[in-house]
Order: structure tokens, then C-alpha cells, then sequence
């Protein structure tokens, strides 16, 4: 295993979710952003066991392929909760890792080639550094975009104005998360990013979907 990635089907970042909660709402809302054409959902579930993540986490996968077989699921910080995931068939994708999380050479090795692997960032220097794992990740995270109370990252709000030099620092991928509302989706689209990441804006909406359909023409 040498910890490059090998080709892979391109990922569509432009609209993200990352889920909250644990129950049946948590599965509901993520089949229903994947059916309305979100390219990526995440899992994530703070408080809960390796177990619980796991469950939550096939029940999630299961309920995204039968709403949008092309909808990618990863998993948030748990590359063996991925693993465990993946080797029970279930139609998990990859993992989402933070700076403290298992290092993304070692969660590669785990996962393998053709997994999906992101990583979290939010300064020029963290976003040189994830250049320089370009072939061992696949996109980068950058936020946060506002502040939010979903996350308290410790970094200053990076604004509009905050992406364009990341952007302009890597040829990976940039996804943009904090306080994003689909309002925000064509501003942020214009800064170069290749999509936005929201939990509040899709978790707490009445109509996910809809939300889905705007963040998607702010892309067009
Ligand atoms: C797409 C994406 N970007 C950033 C984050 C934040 O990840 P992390 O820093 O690991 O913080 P937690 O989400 O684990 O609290 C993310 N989850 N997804
Ligand atoms: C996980 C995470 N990392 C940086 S901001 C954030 C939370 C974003 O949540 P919301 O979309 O509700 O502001
Ligand atoms: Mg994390």
C-alpha cells in the first residue's frame, strides 16, 4: 500500500450534508437531500458509541442508496467505524477526518484506493499542507465560512473574501462549511470553492430538498 489514490469516479461536492442527531429524522433527512441530488452525506454523531455510529451509520447508507445510488457517504472522524461499515456491505464510501483524527496515510492504508477521504482545514497553511497529501485525500473542508453554533473550531470566520486564497493554495477540491444557508450557495460558488457544506440549514429545514435544489443552482 503506498498511500496514493488510484483514479476514482469524480466527486460532486457542490452540495454536502453533514447529519445531526440519531434517529429516524437523521435517516429521513439524509435520503431526502440524496434524492433531491446532494453528492455527498456525511455521518456525523458526536456523542454516540463506536456502536451507535456504526448502526446510524448503515441505516443512513442504506437509506441514501435506495434515494440516490450516486450519493457518496462517508463517515465523520471513525475510519474504523468506515471499515467496519464497509466490510458488513454496507454502501459507505469513506471518512471525513479533523487535524486530530487518525493521521489520512494510515486511514488510506485502511480503507483503501478507492475510498473517499476528506480532510478538515481552514487556514493557508493548513490547506498547504493538504496539498501536499494530494493522492492520499480527495477534498478538503475549509471553515469556518460564519461562525456557528453547531461548532466552535477556534478559527476566525473566514468570509467570502477568506476563500479565494485557499482556493488559489491547492488543486484539491475546497469545500466551504459554518453557518452556510443555500442563500449563500452562489456567492461561495463564485469564490471557487467546489461546494458547500451545511448540518442546521438541511437538518432543520421543512423541505430539504428544496434546499438542496437552490444550493444546486447557485452552482449552475
Ligand atoms: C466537510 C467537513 N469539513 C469540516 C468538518 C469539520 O471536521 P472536524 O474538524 O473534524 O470537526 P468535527 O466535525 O469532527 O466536529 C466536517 N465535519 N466536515
Ligand atoms: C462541523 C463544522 N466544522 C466547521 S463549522 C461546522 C458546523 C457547521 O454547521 P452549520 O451548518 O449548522 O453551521
Ligand atoms: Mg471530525
Amino acid at each position: 500500500m503506498t498511500g496514493e489514490r488510484c483514479g476514482r469516479e469524480p466527486l460532486d461536492l457542490r452540495c454536502y450534508l453533514v447529519t445531526s442527531g440519531v434517529g429516524p429524522r437523521t435517516v429521513e433527512v439524509a435520503a431526502a437531500a440524496a434524492g433531491a441530488g446532494a453528492g455527498v452525506v456525511q455521518v456525523r454523531a458526536k456523542g454516540a458509541t463506536a456502536a451507535g455510529l456504526l448502526e446510524l451509520t448503515c441505516a443512513v447508507a442504506e437509506a441514501v442508496r435506495a434515494a440516490n445510488p450516486a450519493t457518496r457517504v462517508l463517515v465523520d472522524d471513525r475510519a474504523d467505524v468506515a471499515w467496519a461499515a464497509r466490510r458488513r456491505g454496507a454502501p459507505v464510501h469513506g471518512v471525513h477526518l479533523g487535524q486530530d483524527d487518525l493521521p489520512v496515510r494510515a486511514a488510506r492504508g485502511l480503507l483503501g484506493p478507492d475510498a473517499v477521504i476528506g480532510l478538515t482545514t481552514g487556514t493557508p497553511e493548513l490547506v498547504r499542507a493538504a496539498e501536499g497529501l494530494r493522492g492520499v485525500i480527495d477534498y478538503v473542508g475549509a471553515g469556518p465560512f460564519r461562525l456557528t453554533p453547531t461548532k466552535d473550531s477556534g478559527r476566525e470566520p473566514l468570509g467570502l473574501a477568506g476563500y479565494p486564497p485557499l482556493v488559489a493554495a491547492t488543486r484539491l477540491p475546497i469545500v466551504a462549511i459554518g453557518d452556510v444557508t443555500p442563500a449563500d450557495a452562489a456567492a461561495l460558488a463564485g469564490t471557487g470553492v467546489a461546494g458547500v457544506v451545511m448540518v442546521r440549514a438541511l437538518m432543520d429545514a421543512d423541505d430539504p430538498g428544496a434546499v438542496v435544489r437552490e444550493v444546486l443552482a447557485g452552482f449552475c
